[in-house]
Parts: structure tokens; C-alpha cells; sequence
């Protein structure tokens, strides 16, 4: 059940009601106090803040309990992740204090001009000169955030946010959110192309299919830089590590396992390729219209090409009926689509990957009882298969190698170097994937990522610990 927290400012009056009885309403209603701050204390009355864990569901039964109770003014319900948010949630900082004429002289005109002229004349110099070597643009215009579809591109700023505090704190990277108010192809490219110069590399997000995938090609074709869309390939790279890991769990063979993969958008067609990539024989792509199949016709081109491959099974079928027998149910369409007796139907120790966000496929509480692997792309559930294992690394590698773009060989190196960070021993149903904390993750992946780019010919600097 997904939870929140709240933040309750209440005044009691001592008279009529102890903190006791504010704590057993709070309990009885399904609220967990997490702490309890005295903002003023007082001897007829207080106030005080206390924070409540509780399930979303639930909320309301917790705040109307308080509203009810005699004695206990409700002043003010804050959800902690609103405030996270007041503000937005990253800033820029300088490298260098400005204090006197002298630093101003260094950092802005006239020195700046002669920075400015040795990039001119040598324009590689932009990498040791500016941010380019460490800068990252996070670029969506808002047709596919998360599940949650065409929001657009100010509703879509706090995924930015999100992701560019992500590079930061755990790679290093600086990334800035970008949210482009245009859904035409041609000018998303030629919009990132002209802002490209400042970038290292363009990670692009939360863009619809089927206009991702031109995008991304046209801008790898065209600029110099690694352009990366996440929610293809940094999604293919974490569910190929889960997967590899899952397997070993249950003591299956990826060439045996019959897999679904529901959702053939950004996610999805790059999981099925990566999938029929690392060795899948038997695959099952289903979309809004049931399994797209061997030999049939689809309007978009990659539906087409799975649709050649000969990997991809031939019986049509909705979602439900094609499940039926699968060993592994990879989801990246959207929440609530299947219940416990659908993937009860699966094969014994089946595996499960119910990615939509921010609510899977299927409810965990439905699933678990009935399969052998469980896991989801949210933090508050164990098995967090999410991108979020993937970018930072990604990035910080290709930006050290200053590499020309991210091919397949690179991807594939990432998800290995995922899924090593679980040991064997370490390795269980509850543990298949490393969380997204543990320091490793992206040490192994940056490792993996420069390594696979200096032997593919995509490295432009051999970073000095590969010397
Ligand atoms: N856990 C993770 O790391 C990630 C999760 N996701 C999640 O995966 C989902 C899809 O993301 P994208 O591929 O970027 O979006 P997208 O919009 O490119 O693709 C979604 C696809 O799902 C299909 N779809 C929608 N309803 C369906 C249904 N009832 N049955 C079958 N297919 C259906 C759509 O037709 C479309 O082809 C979202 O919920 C997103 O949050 C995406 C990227 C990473
Ligand atoms: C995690 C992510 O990138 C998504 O859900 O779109
Ligand atoms: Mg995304």
C-alpha cells in the first residue's frame, strides 16, 4: 500500500485532551507518529507538530479523526513531499567566490576574453575550460512522464528535478532540467542541437513513443556528444541486470524462459531488443491491442521489426491469455492491469517486473502470494528495478571517457556490472537487484561503461585510472 507522510500542526487544550489521546486517535486511524516537535509549549494549551506515516488511502480518516476530536484544533496538514518541493529542489552554485575587482577581472571581462578566445581557436578546449566535461541536460517536453501520460512541460519539471539531483548526489554529474514546450519532431532536435554547445550529454526523458526514437537517432547521428533517451535505455539496462539476476534465483536459463512485455513504447522496445540481445528465444510484446506477432503488419516501425523477428511468438491473444504459462512478466504500460489470479496462471517460480510508475501493473500485495520474484519500479517496496540505477553511471563514465555516443556493448557491460554488485551469497527473491545507495552501483558501471567504450572505439580521453 503506497504511504506518505504528513506533517499535523495541532493546538491542544489541556483540559479537554492529553497528548495520550491525540497519539490513540491518530493510531486507530491507521496513522503511524514518526515524531513530534513542540512549536509552543504551554500550560492550558500547546502546539505541536507531529509527523504521521500513513497509507495515502488513509489520510483522510487520519485528519478527519483529529477535526472530530474535542480538544484539538487541527491548525495545518502538510505532506512532506509538497515541501520537499516549495522552491523546486536543486540551485547552482560558483566554483569560485567573486571578493574583489581582481577575481572579477579573472572570472568576467577582460580575462574571460582570452579563455574565450583559446576555445575559438581550439575548440576541444571547451572540455577543460567550461562545464562542459561534468554538465548533463535533462531534456522531456512532458508527453510521457512517468505513467502518468501528456502532462506537459511545467507539470513535468519536478521529474526533471528529480532526476538532475539524481545525477548529482550520486555521480557527480551537474544536470539541468530542460522542458521544452514542443511536441514536433524537427523541433525538439533542432532545439536541443542549438543548445547542445554547453552539454557534455544530452540524457533525454519522458518523451512519447513513437517520437522518441526519431529524436534520438536523428541527435546521435547529429551531434558529437552521447545522447541517451533513459526511459528506453537506461530501463533495458536495469531490467537486463534484474533479469540475469532473477534467473539465477529460480534456477532458470534465459534461452528457456517465455517472457511478456507489456507496453511496446519508449521502455518497451528497448527491452525487447535487449532482451532478444542477451538471449531470449521465446518473446511475447503486447501493447494496448493484445501481442503484436510474428508475421503481422503494425503501423509503427519498431512494432514492424519486432514483428520480423523470429524470436516473437506467432499466437495472438490479450495480455491475460498471453500470460497464461509465461515465466516472466516484465510490465512498462501502466498501473492496475492484472490481478493475483492472472499471474497465478504463470509458470511455477515465475518472475515478475511490474514497472509502471507511479503505480505497477499489478498491486504487490496481489502479486507476492503468487509468484517466486517480485519486484517494482517505486522505492518503497523491496526489488527496485528502476533507470535510476543506470544514468547516474552511465553518464559519469561516458563524460570521463568524453565518449562519442553509447552504444550496445556499453549498455550490456552496465547491466553486468548491475548485477555483480549482488553477490552470490547475497543473492535471494527479495534481493535481486543492488539498491540504488550502495556506492558500487555506479563505480561498477562507470568502470564498465569507459572499459566498453575505449574497446569499441567511442572513447575520446582515457581517464587516468585506465592508464
Ligand atoms: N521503473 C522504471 O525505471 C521505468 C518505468 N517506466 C514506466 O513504464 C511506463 C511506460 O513508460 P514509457 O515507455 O516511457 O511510455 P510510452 O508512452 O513510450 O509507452 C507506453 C506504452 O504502453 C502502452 N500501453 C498503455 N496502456 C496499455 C495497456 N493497457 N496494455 C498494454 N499496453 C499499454 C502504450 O500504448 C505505449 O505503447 C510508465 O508507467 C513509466 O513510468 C518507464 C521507464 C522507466
Ligand atoms: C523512472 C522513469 O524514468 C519513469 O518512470 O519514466
Ligand atoms: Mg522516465
Amino acid at each position: 500500500m503506497a504511504q506518505t507522510s504528513i506533517i499535523l500542526r495541532v493546538e491542544l487544550n489541556h483540559e479537554l485532551v492529553s497528548f495520550g489521546d491525540v497519539a490513540a486517535t491518530i493510531s486507530k486511524a491507521g496513522g503511524d507518529i514518526t515524531s513530534i516537535d513542540v512549536i509552543r509549549p504551554g500550560k492550558d494549551s500547546s502546539i505541536r507538530d507531529i509527523t504521521v506515516d500513513v497509507a495515502e488511502s488513509e489520510e483522510t480518516q487520519v485528519v478527519d479523526a483529529l477535526k472530530l476530536h474535542d480538544g484539538i484544533k487541527l491548525i495545518n496538514v502538510s505532506d512532506r513531499t509538497f515541501l520537499v518541493h516549495l522552491g523546486g529542489k536543486i540551485n547552482m552554485q560558483p566554483n569560485v567566490p567573486i571578493k574583489n575587482r581582481d577575481d572579477l577581472s579573472r572570472v568576467y571581462t577582460p580575462g574571460v576574453a582570452r579563455v574565450c578566445t583559446a576555445i575559438h581557436e581550439n575548440p576541444r578546449k571547451a572540455y577543460s575550460l567550461t562545464i562542459k566535461r561534468n554538465t548533463v541536460a535533462v531534456v522531456t517536453d512532458g508527453t510521457a512522464v512517468l505513467g502518468l501520460g501528456d502532462i506537459g512541460p511545467h507539470a513535468a519539471a519536478p521529474v526533471m528535478e528529480g532526476k538532475a539531483m539524481l545525477f548529482k548526489q550520486l555521480a557527480g554529474v551537474d544536470a539541468f532540467p530542460i522542458c521544452l514546450d514542443t511536441k514536433d519532431t524537427e523541433e525538439i532536435i533542432r532545439t536541443i542541437k542549438a543548445i547542445s554547445p554547453i552539454f557534455g550529454g544530452i540524457n533525454l526523458e519522458d518523451i512519447s513513443s513513437p517520437r522518441c526514437f526519431e529524436i534520438e537517432t536523428r541527435l546521435a547521428e547529429e551531434l558529437d556528444i552521447p545522447i541517451f533517451h533513459d526511459d528506453q535505455h537506461g530501463t533495458a539496462v536495469v531490467v537486463i541486470a534484474g533479469l540475469l539476476n532473477a534467473l539465477k534465483v529460480v534456477g532458470k536459463r534465459i534461452e528457456n524462459v517465455r517472457v511478456v512485455v507489456n507496453g511496446i513504447g519508449a521502455a518497451g522496445v528497448s527491452i525487447c531488443k535487449m532482451l532478444l540481445a542477451a538471449g531470449v528465444t521465446q518473446l511475447v510484446p503486447v501493447d494496448r491491442e493484445g501481442a503484436i506477432v510474428r508475421g503481422g503488419t503494425y503501423e509503427y516501425p519498431m512494432w514492424q521489426w519486432l514483428a520480423e523477428q523470429p524470436q516473437v511468438q506467432g499466437e495472438p491473444g490479450t495480455l491475460k491469455e498471453v500470460i497464461v504459462d509465461a515465466d516472466v512478466f516484465i510490465g512498462v504500460s501502466r498501473g492496475g492491469l492484472l490481478n493475483g489470479d492472472d499471474v497465478q496462471k504463470m509458470k511455477p517460480d515465475s518472475i515478475v517486473f511490474a514497472m509502471a510508475n507511479p503505480n505497477p501493473e499489478i498491486a504487490p500485495d496481489e502479486a507476492i502470494p503468487h509468484v517466486r520474484v517480485f519486484a517494482t519500479g517505486r522505492s518503497d517496496y523491496p526489488n527496485q528495478i528502476n533507470n535510476v540505477l543506470v544514468f547516474p553511471g552511465i553518464f559519469r563514465g561516458a563524460l570521463d571517457c568524453r565518449a562519442r555516443r553509447i552504444n550496445e556493448p556499453m549498455k550490456l557491460a552496465a547491466a553486468r556490472a548491475i548485477a555483480s554488485v549482488v553477490t552470490e551469497s547475497e543473492l535471494n527473491e527479495q534481493y535481486i537487484i543492488p539498491s540504488i545507495f550502495n556506492e558500487k552501483v555506479v563505480t561498477k558501471v562507470r568502470h564498465a561503461i569507459i572499459e566498453a567504450a575505449i574497446l569499441t572505439g567511442v572513447a575520446r580521453r582515457i581517464p587516468p585510472d585506465f592508464r
